[in-house]
């Protein structure tokens, strides 16, 4: 058996195609829609992802207001880009890069956005909806991620209502707001939320119908931890330098050895990352419609 592929890349491309169509409609209402992004450090990754959703921005006719800031920014000078963007009108819904270099206080910065431009559905604002269940998607923006596998989901006809779901990782951008997503009434799953200090991990993989992999351990879950016909969702991502070549990689939680027994995997990259991006672009053109 070889796992069926859940194409994050393709699924992406086809949400950007309807999403151009949505922004032209705007536009025709003389509404532009923008997106700002906030990107503090010269982290590798972080302007790697950055420069990606201003090239999704392009694509689909959504502008792009890029504030790029030295890794020894203040707090109270950040917090005075965040008062602008709060205030600018080209500015629909912004994002802070994460993570935010460790002298920088992330939590203050996220609770200071406008939650109507949160863009990232990381606000305590929206993620309190999300848990007050009072955000249907047109009312508030949910987290891109959790959403992302959601929609991947769904636009691959499969649904959870009634599976044991297996979220592996408790981080504010995945884990948990998944796991508040799957259990609402319209997803009806059953979730289990491990992290570090879970007890017979291993149990709880064999017995998931469901796995998402959010731990940024590489190659943690293999073929032999899962139950066959298990749908899985690779979801961490974690760059390995090799020590001779110094060349970077990035590698997913999941082994390869796990399409052998996976009923569906999601590839890692061009699964969930490209999902993640498409539902920011999402976001943002919910909030220029909500206006
Ligand atoms: N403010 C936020 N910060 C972070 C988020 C987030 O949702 N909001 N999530 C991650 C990073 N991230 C988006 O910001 C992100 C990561 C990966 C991808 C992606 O498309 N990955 C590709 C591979 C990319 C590559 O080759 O370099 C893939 O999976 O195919 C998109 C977005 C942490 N920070």
């Amino acid at each position: 058996m070889s796992a069926q592929i859940l194409d994050g890349k393709a699924t992406a491309a086809a949400i950007r195609t309807e999403l151009t169509e949505r922004v032209s409609a705007l536009k025709a209402r003389g509404v532009t829609p923008g997106l700002g992004t906030v990107l503090v450090g010269d982290d590798p990754g972080s302007h790697s992802y950055v420069g990606g959703k201003h090239r999704d921005c392009e694509q689909v006719g959504i502008r792009s207001i890029r504030r790029d800031l030295p890794g020894d920014i203040t707090q109270e000078d950040l917090e005075k880009v965040i008062d602008e963007l709060n205030d600018d009108d080209e500015t629909t819904g912004y994002i802070v890069q994460l993570p935010l270099p460790a002298h920088l206080d992330a939590n203050a910065i996220l609770e200071r956005m406008a939650p109507e431009k949160d863009a990232d559905g990381l606000h305590p604002t929206n993620l309190g909806r999300l848990v007050l269940n009072v955000s249907a998607p047109m009312d508030s923006p949910l987290p891109c991620t959790p959403n992302g596998i959601v929609e991947l989901l769904l636009r691959h006809d499969i649904h959870l209502r009634g599976k044991n779901v297996l979220v592996v990782g408790r981080g504010v951008t995945v884990g948990r707001p998944l796991g508040l997503l799957l259990t609402r009434r319209e997803i009806n799953a059953t979730v289990t939320l491990a992290h570090t200090g879970t007890v017979d991990l291993e149990r709880h993989l064999s017995e998931a119908d469901v796995v998402v992999a959010a731990a940024g351990m590489p190659g943690m879950i293999t073929a032999e931890h899962l139950k066959p016909g298990a749908v899985v969702l690779d979801v961490g991502v974690t760059r390995v330098v090799d020590p001779e070549t110094g060349k970077a990689t990035l590698r997913g939680d999941v082994a390869q050895d796990a399409a052998g027994v996976a009923a569906w995997l999601s590839p890692n990259p061009g699964g969930v990352g490209p999902m993640t991006r498409a539902m920011l672009l999402m976001n943002v053109v919910e909030a220029a419609e909500r206006q």
